[in-house]
């Protein structure tokens, strides 16, 4: 905790940061979305001042819980609870809190020993539901502790280099030039990773399609599918393309991939960014019924299923799903990765390669749907498979499970 006088609010920047808490707890707005509007809302705003806006949006959402227990405000978020919330955050970040309506009963010293004693309890330490507390320490036992601590911090910015179009070490000095400084991590081949988080989407580079943003797990998938060019390649669940457009750059733009989806807008936006990254080689096909599975059954080299899931790995990305999450959707969305793995791996080639693939860090989701499908499919046979652990990497949580189909059967 930061405990410095001079640090002063700015009364316009903590009205955008509340008026943007407004809209993710009530209009059920994404996090995301409501900040890149609120940093349009006024051009005079500087760097620091958008830094100031959207890390206090993220961080007050991520620790919304704790926040909630020291004001007294759960359950609904009226403006003046959101005000309460406010003056609880800003008294832990050290802000002296000025003379404003509303702040004049703030009990400074009552906030900080709350704080202390409910940071001794991981569910309002993490600031997570108890229902979520209980499904990871159910699923991972005493790995949680660590896992949720690593999925509240704040994620990096990561680019993976359009190979298609440039090199890692070539789009690093482009970016430089564009005032983006990266470094590179050996782990991850294509990764530039920013040294501080500044919008990329402005950039040439970007415009130029020489890289897409993409966290440095998930762009360990579409390698693992070790595809060639020239493979005919099935993205099943394609959605807005991350993992194609990268196994587009993996296959030299050879072959062919058919992106598949159940929602045409995701795919008509894979579109868009294909014909920036100079993809040619995606075709999207929505699926409209089983009848589009059906026609492309034994057809396919490779198939990856980068299946929908709870997106627990993914929660330091998206800190409002901690509260937008339902155990109920994960329970449904549990049938649905089943009969996806199901159905999906018919429109594999015997002989050829299936890559399954979430981005939760739960086995629920992940070696357990793997072993059920192997069960019941004695012509499949898994080769490898990868738990990526977002305290220990640092990065997304990630699974992903190489099948391949026996050639005899
Ligand atoms: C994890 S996301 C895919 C992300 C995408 N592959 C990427 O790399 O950007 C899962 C996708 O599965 C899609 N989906 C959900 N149910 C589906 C189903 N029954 N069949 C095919 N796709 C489905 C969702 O629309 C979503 O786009």
């Amino acid at each position: 905790m930061e405990n410095s006088n001079d640090k002063r609010l700015h009364r316009t920047l903590v009205m955008a940061v509340v008026d943007a808490l407004y809209s993710i707890y009530n209009e059920d707005e994404y996090a995301d979305k409501v900040v890149q509007k609120t940093l349009k809302r006024d051009k005079r705003w500087g760097a620091r001042d958008r830094k100031f806006i959207a890390e206090t949006v993220y961080n007050m959402v991520r620790w919304k819980r704790m926040y909630n227990e020291i004001a007294g405000t759960k359950g609904f978020y009226s403006r003046e609870n959101i005000w309460k919330n406010f003056s609880v955050w800003a008294v832990l970040q050290g802000y002296k809190l000025p003379d404003w309506r509303g702040f004049e009963e703030t009990p400074s010293r009552r906030i900080k020993g709350k704080f202390d004693e409910l940071n001794k309890i991981r569910k309002f330490r993490e600031s997570i539901p108890d229902w979520l507390d209980e499904l990871g320490e159910k699923e991972l036992g005493e790995k949680w502790t660590k896992e949720i601590a690593a999925l509240n911090q704040q994620a990096e910015v990561i680019l993976r280099t359009n190979r298609l179009k440039t090199s890692p070490t070539a789009l690093k000095i482009t970016l430089e030039k564009e005032g983006v400084n990266t470094t590179q991590n050996p782990d991850y081949p294509d990764a530039l990773i920013l040294t501080e988080r500044q919008n990329v989407f402005q950039t040439e580079a970007f415009k130029n399609g020489l890289f897409e943003v993409q966290d440095a797990s998930s762009q360990l998938v579409a390698p693992f599918l070790q595809v060639k060019p020239g493979d005919r390649v099935i993205d099943a669940c394609a959605g807005a393309g991350g993992k194609a457009l990268h196994l587009s750059s993996l296959m030299e733009n050879k072959g062919q991939i058919i992106a598949l989806d159940l929602y045409e807008n995701k795919l008509l936006e894979l579109k868009r960014r294909a014909k920036r990254n100079g993809a040619h080689n995606i075709t999207i096909r929505p699926i409209e019924s089983n009848k589009t599975i059906k026609k492309l059954h034994n057809s396919a080299d490779k198939v990856l299923i980068d299946a929908p899931c709870s997106g627990i790995g993914v929660l330091k990305r998206n800190p409002d799903a901690k509260w937008k999450l339902q155990p109920e959707f994960i329970d449904e969305i549990r049938k649905t990765q089943a009969e996806i793995l199901q159905n999906y791996s018919a429109m594999l080639k015997p002989g050829g390669n299936l890559v399954y693939a979430t981005c939760s860090i739960l086995p629920s989701e992940n070696e357990n749907q793997v072993k059920n499908f192997l069960e019941k499919n004695s012509n499949f046979s898994l080769v490898e498979e990868k738990k990526i652990s977002p305290s220990k990497t640092g990065f997304d949580g990630f699974y992903m499970a190489l099948l391949v189909k026996n050639a005899s059967k």
